[in-house]
């Protein structure tokens, strides 16, 4: 399991580069990745998250886990200028759940684990979080979009629920 950064650590905030070719370094990250993702009770985990600065997001919307998608050097382009608001939660900032408002369908092109090319365009919770997760590649985590107040309960909150953890982690 890769160890999640939590806001407001600053490595979240680098800018992750291109990747240039799907090597076996990369393919392990992509399977540790996953296995992180399910731990963590996540649908979705970016580079970023695990302190990894390269353009690759895993995804699994299935019930069931068993619908893994890699996305490599993806582009999200939005299709319609309508909006839709989504109650979102992120795993760099445990137990905080705020509305945030994006685009409500969207392209997007990328690779997948086989170096193949993906172009869908897709809406719902896949458009949700591939914006939510392509942020995350670009520094962007969704607090940065609520009030400076919302900001420093989520900071609060993080502080306490990583103090819980860490008495967890001692017993
Ligand atoms: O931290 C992450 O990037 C994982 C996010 C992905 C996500 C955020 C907002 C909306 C949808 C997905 C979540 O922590 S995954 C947990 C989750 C599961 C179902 C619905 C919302 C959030
Ligand atoms: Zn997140």
């Amino acid at each position: 399991l890769l160890p999640i950064l939590s806001y407001p650590d600053p490595r979240l905030r680098t800018i992750a580069e291109p990747i240039k070719e799907v090597n076996d370094e990369i393919k392990t990250l992509i399977k540790d990745m996953i296995e992180t993702m399910y731990d963590a009770q996540g649908i979705g985990l970016a580079a970023t998250q695990v302190d990894r600065h390269v353009q690759l997001i895993v995804m699994d919307l299935s019930e069931d886990k068993s619908e893994p998608m890699v996305f490599i050097n993806p582009k999200v382009t939005p299709l319609v200028e309508e909006k839709e608001p989504y109650e979102e939660g992120c795993l760099s900032v445990p137990d905080v759940y705020d509305k945030v408002e994006r685009p409500k369908k969207v392209r997007i092109e990328a690779l997948d684990e086989n170096g193949e090319s993906i172009d869908k365009e897709v809406e719902g919770l896949l458009a949700v979080c591939i914006q939510h997760e392509m942020d995350h590649l670009n520094g962007v985590i969704f607090v940065d979009y609520l009030s400076r107040l919302k900001q420093t309960r989520a900071r609060d909150k993080v502080r306490k629920v990583l103090k819980i953890r860490e008495k967890q982690g001692e017993t």
